[in-house]
């Protein structure tokens, strides 16, 4: 008997149910991995669903786990085009009974998913799915999906009590591969000049960050004093990307963060860590939870929102200056330069760029979240849409009117400016207490910094002088 093991956003080998599953039916595990053409399409505000960045992190993911495969005696094949059309072809090619896959929650994935398996049944064949990306199996949570607590803490603390995490799956040792067709290659992502992504994809290199991050630099001891930060690569884990493909299984994680408990130190940073991938559980159970709602402008609200945002010409002209670092707004501007020649930013930084977005430009929350899709190598359906719903005021934050006042916010996180120094060196010689808002800048100011505003660095779309004041979004 023969399996095909369909590879979605599981590019791993370890912890890996389906592929563990398959191995023990049959050593005649046949992986692919199916490029689909619809993940490039254009978004009507004039970018590509998937950008080059991600596109590139995706690429090396695949690539890795082709390596990854062939060290375990399998292989990987590799095909362009629509995964309903392709694996059953395969599956007839080479014989195979049946298909076996990651089950996800979105309404594209699903789609695929059921148009795959509708075909599959009409041939005689089987789609088989298993739930595989959360820390918490969805069969093993402490209350029914549709009772899911609409507040994370509820959540959080009947997990903590009640939930459990399931061993991980071992890697299978009696792969072979024999198979005489065609590899395929995968294909090339559009030269990416301005790109400077911080890492690479695959789990290789998931395991290297991973071992770099908890045991050489030992930085898991102090987690969650730094988790804050927005410059360098150590304040966080940067797992995010690794573990939106797959590359990296959360359980793996987490017998990480345990066995550091153990030989280490067991402290408020390792527990905070664990925290934050419940965070993840839980976006994943609200789109279960919500369906398509999580995609709509009103979202988890019953209501439709009271203003709706403008949708004129003039709103995405401000879109484009929000999405291109051009809003005059320091801290804002550097986290989308960061975003879009890295492929990543910080929690901060979102959660300011996305308050910035939805609240002082008055814009639809869906664009952001559409650019963030594009744009993020960590992209996941459930955390970006989630946590976009959440800053929007339209998901799951008990606080809905929270608001980020962007300038107290910049002068407690960046106090000496060099994170909005390093990726926007036209403002180099503007002092600490006054890079912020350079913005009001004085025309004597100006030439003594040597920065002209509207020339060197854009005037500001809002009245920063609003700013300054308390808040509460520390
Ligand atoms: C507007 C907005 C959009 C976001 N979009 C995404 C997204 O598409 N994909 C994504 O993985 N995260 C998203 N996040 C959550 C968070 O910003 C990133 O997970 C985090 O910055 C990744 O960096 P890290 O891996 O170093 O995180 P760490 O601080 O090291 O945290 C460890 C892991 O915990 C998980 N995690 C932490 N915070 C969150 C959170 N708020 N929600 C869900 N998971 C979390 C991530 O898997 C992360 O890798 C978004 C947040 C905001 C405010
Ligand atoms: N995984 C995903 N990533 C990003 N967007 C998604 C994903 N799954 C679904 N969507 C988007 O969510 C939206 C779903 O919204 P909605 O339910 O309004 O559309 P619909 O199901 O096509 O129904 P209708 O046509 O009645 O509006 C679509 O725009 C769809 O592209």
């Amino acid at each position: 008997m023969k399996i095909i093991l369909w590879y979605r956003n599981d590019l791993r080998t370890h912890d890996h149910e389906a592929l563990w599953q398959a191995a023990q039916e049959t050593v005649q595990v046949v992986p692919v991995y199916v490029f689909d053409p619809r993940l490039l399409a254009e978004h009507p505000l004039g970018f590509a669903k998937t950008g080059p960045v991600r596109q590139q992190f995706l690429a090396e993911s695949v690539q890795d786990l082709r390596l990854r495969l062939r060290q375990l005696g399998s292989n990987l094949i590799v095909r362009v085009g629509l995964p309903e059309e392709v694996l059953p072809a395969l599956a007839q090619e080479l014989g195979a009974e049946a298909v076996y896959a990651s089950e996800e929650v979105t309404q594209e994935e699903l789609a695929v998913e059921t148009a795959l398996e509708q075909r599959l049944l009409a041939a005689g064949r089987t789609l088989r799915t298993f739930w595989q990306t959360t820390l918490h199996h969805l069969d093993d949570l402490p209350m029914p999906v549709r009772n899911l607590p609409d507040v994370f803490t509820q959540f959080k603390n009947k997990v903590e009590k009640f939930g459990k995490v399931r061993p991980m799956f071992a890697v299978p040792d009696n792969l072979e591969f024999n198979e005489t067709l065609e590899l395929g290659t995968v294909p090339a992502v559009p030269a990416a000049a301005e790109y400077r992504p911080a890492f690479r994809g695959g789990e290789t290199e998931a395991f290297h960050r991973l071992h770099d991050y908890f045991w050489t630099k030992d930085l898991l001891r102090t987690y969650k004093e730094t988790r804050n930060g927005m410059l360098g690569l150590d304040y966080s884990s940067k797992f995010s990307a690794w573990l939106a493909l797959g590359c990296l299984s959360p359980r793996f994680v987490l017998a990480e963060i345990q066995r550091y408990e153990t030989e280490r130190i067991q402290n408020e940073s390792t527990y905070w860590m664990g925290f934050e991938l419940l965070w993840r559980d839980y976006f994943r159970f609200v789109a279960v939870k919500f369906g398509n709602r999580i995609f709509r402008s009103n979202g988890l609200k019953e209501e439709p929102l009271r203003h709706m945002p403008a949708t004129t010409k003039s709103a995405q002209r401000t879109f484009e200056q929000w999405r291109l670092g051009e809003t005059g707004v320091p801290l804002i501007d550097a986290n989308m330069k960061e975003l879009l020649e890295t492929g990543f930013m910080s929690n901060r930084g979102r959660q300011n760029v996305a308050s910035f977005l939805v609240k002082d430009l008055q814009l639809d929350w869906r664009w952001g979240a559409a650019w963030f899709e594009s744009q993020g190598i960590d992209y996941d359906p459930c955390s970006n849409w989630g946590n976009w719903l959440y800053v929007a005021g339209v998901g799951n934050d008990p606080r809905e009117t929270r608001y980020f006042d962007i300038l107290r916010q910049a002068t407690y996180y960046d106090p000496a400016g060099e994170y909005v120094k390093h990726w926007l060196p036209q403002l180099e010689h503007v002092p600490a207490d006054k890079v912020h808002a350079v913005g009001l800048l004085t025309n004597d100011e100006q030439k003594h910094f040597a920065v002209r505003l509207g020339v060197d660095y854009p005037n500001p779309l809002v009245d920063v002088r609003k700013w300054g004041r308390e808040d509460d979004s520390r």
